[in-house]
C-alpha cells in the first residue's frame, strides 16, 4: 500500500430515533494516497454515510478517524474545516451548479473557501475546465449544458484547487450510458495524475473502474476485489 491518507479505526455512526440506524457498524479501513477506492452495496446500506464520515461532512459517534496522521475526531471544526478546503473535494449526483452563472464562474465559486488567493481563481478555473474538455463551455449557464457537460463543469469545480481526494457520491447517477463513459474517462485520467478517488456507486460498471472494491451492507464494509492492484 502507498502512504495511508485515510485512516479509520472502529467508527460507527448510528442516528438516533425510536429505533437507532446503524448505518456504520465498526469500521476500520485504511485508504492510501493515489488509490481508487469504489463503494457499491444495496440502497440504505451505508454508502453515502461512510462517504460523508470519510470527507468530514459527518462526525462519527466513536473510533479513530485520521487524515494524513491527524486525528479528526474530536479535533476542532477549524481543523476539519481546513482539511476538507485543503484536500478534498466532492462531486455530487446532482451536480449542484448555480444557473444564471457562467460554468467558469461556478468553477470560481468552488474556490472561494480553499486556499487559493482571489487573484489565481479565475486561471486554476479555466484550467480545471480546460482538462475537463470544456473551455468552449466556459461561459455558458449550466442549464444550456448537457448532463454530461454539468457534471464535467462540477468535477472541474472539486478539482480547480487540486485536492488530493476526490469524493464523488453517485456521479453518474444522472447520466446516460455515453455521458457516463465520458466521465468515468475523465475520472481514469484524473487518477493517473495521481488523485486519490472515492466513488459510492449502484453501477456494476463504474464500479469495476477502481483499483479496490469496498461493499457495505447493512452498515457493514467488506473489502471484495483488489482488481488492479
Ligand atoms: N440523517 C439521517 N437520520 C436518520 N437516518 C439516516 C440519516 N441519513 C441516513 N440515514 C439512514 O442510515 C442508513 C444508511 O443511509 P445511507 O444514505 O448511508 O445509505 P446508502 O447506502 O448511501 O443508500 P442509497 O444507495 O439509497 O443512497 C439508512 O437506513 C438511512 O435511512
Amino acid at each position: 500500500m502507498t502512504e495511508p491518507l485515510l485512516s479509520l479505526d472502529r467508527v460507527t455512526r448510528t442516528y438516533a430515533g425510536a429505533v437507532p440506524v446503524h448505518a456504520l457498524r465498526e469500521t476500520s479501513l485504511v485508504i492510501g494516497q493515489g488509490e481508487y477506492v469504489t463503494i457499491t452495496g444495496p440502497s440504505g446500506a451505508g454508502k453515502s454515510t461512510l462517504l460523508n464520515v470519510l470527507g468530514l461532512l459527518d462526525e462519527p459517534d466513536s473510533g479513530s478517524y485520521q487524515v494524513r496522521g491527524a486525528e479528526t475526531i474530536g479535533a476542532k471544526e477549524r481543523l476539519r474545516v481546513a482539511i476538507r478546503g485543503q484536500l478534498f473535494g466532492f462531486v455530487f449526483q446532482a451536480f449542484h451548479l448555480l444557473a444564471g452563472r457562467s460554468a467558469l464562474e461556478n468553477v470560481e465559486l468552488g474556490l472561494l473557501y480553499g486556499p487559493v488567493p482571489p487573484k489565481r481563481r479565475r486561471r486554476l478555473a479555466a484550467e480545471a475546465l480546460d482538462r475537463m474538455g470544456l473551455s468552449h463551455r466556459a461561459a455558458s449557464d449550466p442549464r444550456a449544458l448537457s448532463g454530461g457537460e454539468r457534471q464535467r463543469v462540477a468535477i472541474a469545480r472539486a478539482i480547480a484547487a487540486e485536492p488530493a481526494v476526490l469524493f464523488c457520491d453517485e456521479p453518474t447517477g444522472n447520466l446516460d450510458t455515453a455521458n457516463t463513459g465520458k466521465v468515468l474517462n475523465m475520472l481514469a485520467d484524473l487518477h493517473g495524475t495521481g488523485l486519490t478517488l472515492v466513488v459510492v456507486t449502484h453501477d456494476g460498471k463504474v464500479a469495476e473502474q477502481g483499483q479496490r472494491r469496498l461493499e457495505v451492507v447493512d452498515g457493514v464494509v467488506t473489502e471484495v476485489a483488489h482488481a488492479r492492484a
